[in-house]
């Protein structure tokens, strides 16, 4: 649906240039629910404000179903956006503003308020039309940006963090919203977001950018259990690093280890290789999520690191323990509390810790 091919941006020039986007590609599929998500400054509105025709890109190009958009200004694009700020017309109904862009549009009047009403049932506030926006919460506001943006029926829309100005409880509803509209409409959405939980709550795909390009794409499982880089691991969820040389065990080509710095080994028998990992490297950092580390009382393995429990923090659902390993590399641990009341470990005990292959995750720094 949308392909952008190597695109950069520059804001200004000379000393105090800025460039937003570095050299950026990327396929959107129709019909998908597509996050950019990086944290503040890392170009994610920009390459929205790109596709919607509000800024030019400095080169490179973007297409729409094939057809470059590079010289279409915004209001000639088959796309629409909604932005963190409803902002919805005071003085008109509901149902005016819904209409309104129907209406400029040329579509006649009784038309444009037959698909309003289609639109206001869409997003649930049938009932509302006749209401001022000041009348409604802001969570019915922003679902009534979202019918007007929608109700052109464009091929795709374009949405800058429109729920970052919701509390976190109407927050988590709207997610659901919008992924239901995205799924019911079959419009391909485009969302900016700094909030990996959401992200990763609604998405099809994830791009993960940081400092003007985009690190990863791929779907929030991809994204969380295959981290390619150690940004995309620390910014998604919480990851252990180790960092450590990479050595060839013996002969034995499918024995690779990597040693910590305190002497310590890490067997990287079975480990997925990182197709943006340079295989020359001798140095590496391995990534591994807290739930996936496996402790047992120390002495049960041969092979396991050994380590100390130096906390236990019990959060209900789940407990975590902070391990100190024998070299003072700290860990962090997470078990859930499938039986209720046993906590397997205390502060203090000795314990073997299993870092399973499966589980390792080889990253560029
Ligand atoms: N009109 C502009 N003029 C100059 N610099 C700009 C302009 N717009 C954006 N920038 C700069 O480009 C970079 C990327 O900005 P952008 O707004 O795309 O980031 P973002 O990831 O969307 O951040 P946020 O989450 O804070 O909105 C930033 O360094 C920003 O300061």
């Amino acid at each position: 649906m949308i392909s952008a091919r190597a695109v950069s941006k520059r804001f200004g020039s000379g000393p105090n240039a800025v460039l937003a986007l570095d050299d950026v590609s990327v396929d959107i599929y129709q019909n998908e629910f597509f996050t950019m998500l990086g944290p503040s400054g890392c170009g994610k509105t920009t390459l929205l404000r790109l596709i919607g025709g509000f800024e030019q890109a400095s080169s490179g190009e973007i297409a729409l179903e094939g057809k470059a958009l590079n010289n279409l200004p915004p209001f000639k694009r088959p796309i629409n956006t909604v932005f963190q700020s409803y902002a919805l017309f005071p003085h008109l109904t509901v149902r005016e503003n819904v209409t309104f862009g129907l209406e400029m549009q040329n579509m006649p009047k009784r038309d444009a308020n037959c698909r309003a009403d289609e639109m206001l049932e869409l997003v649930r506030l049938a009932e509302f039309g006749d209401r001022q926006p000041s009348q409604l919460s802001g969570g019915q506001q922003q679902r009534i940006a979202l019918a007007r943006a929608l109700a052109p029926a464009p091929k795709v829309l374009l949405l800058d963090e429109p729920l970052s100005a919701l509390d976190l409880k109407l927050r988590k509803e709207m997610q659901i919203e919008l992924k239901r509209l995205q799924t019911e409409t079959g419009i391909t959405f485009i969302f900016v977001t700094h909030d990996q939980e959401e992200a990763l709550a609604m998405s099809d795909r994830i791009a993960v950018m940081k400092s003007g390009k985009i690190l990863q794409i791929g779907t929030p499982r991809d994204i969380y259990e295959t981290p390619t880089h150690r940004f995309v691991a620390d910014f998604i969820g919480d990851s252990n690093f180790l960092q450590g040389d990479i050595h060839q065990n013996g002969n034995d080509a499918n024995n690779t280890i990597l040693a910590l710095p305190g002497g310590q080994t890490i067997s990287l028998a079975g480990v997925a290789e990182n197709p943006s990992r340079s295989a020359q490297q001798t140095s590496a950092t391995i990534a591994i999520r807290p739930e996936r580390i496996i402790l047992a009382p120390q002495g049960s393995s041969e092979t396991a690191l050994r380590g100390t429990i130096d906390d236990v923090v019990y959060f209900g659902t789940d407990t975590t323990y902070h391990i100190r390993l024998d070299d003072q590399t700290r860990l962090l641990t997470r078990v859930q509390n499938r039986d209720g009341a046993t906590m397997p470990f205390a502060r203090g005990d000795d314990v073997d810790v299993t870092l399973p292959a499966a589980a390792i995750r080889v990253l560029v720094d």
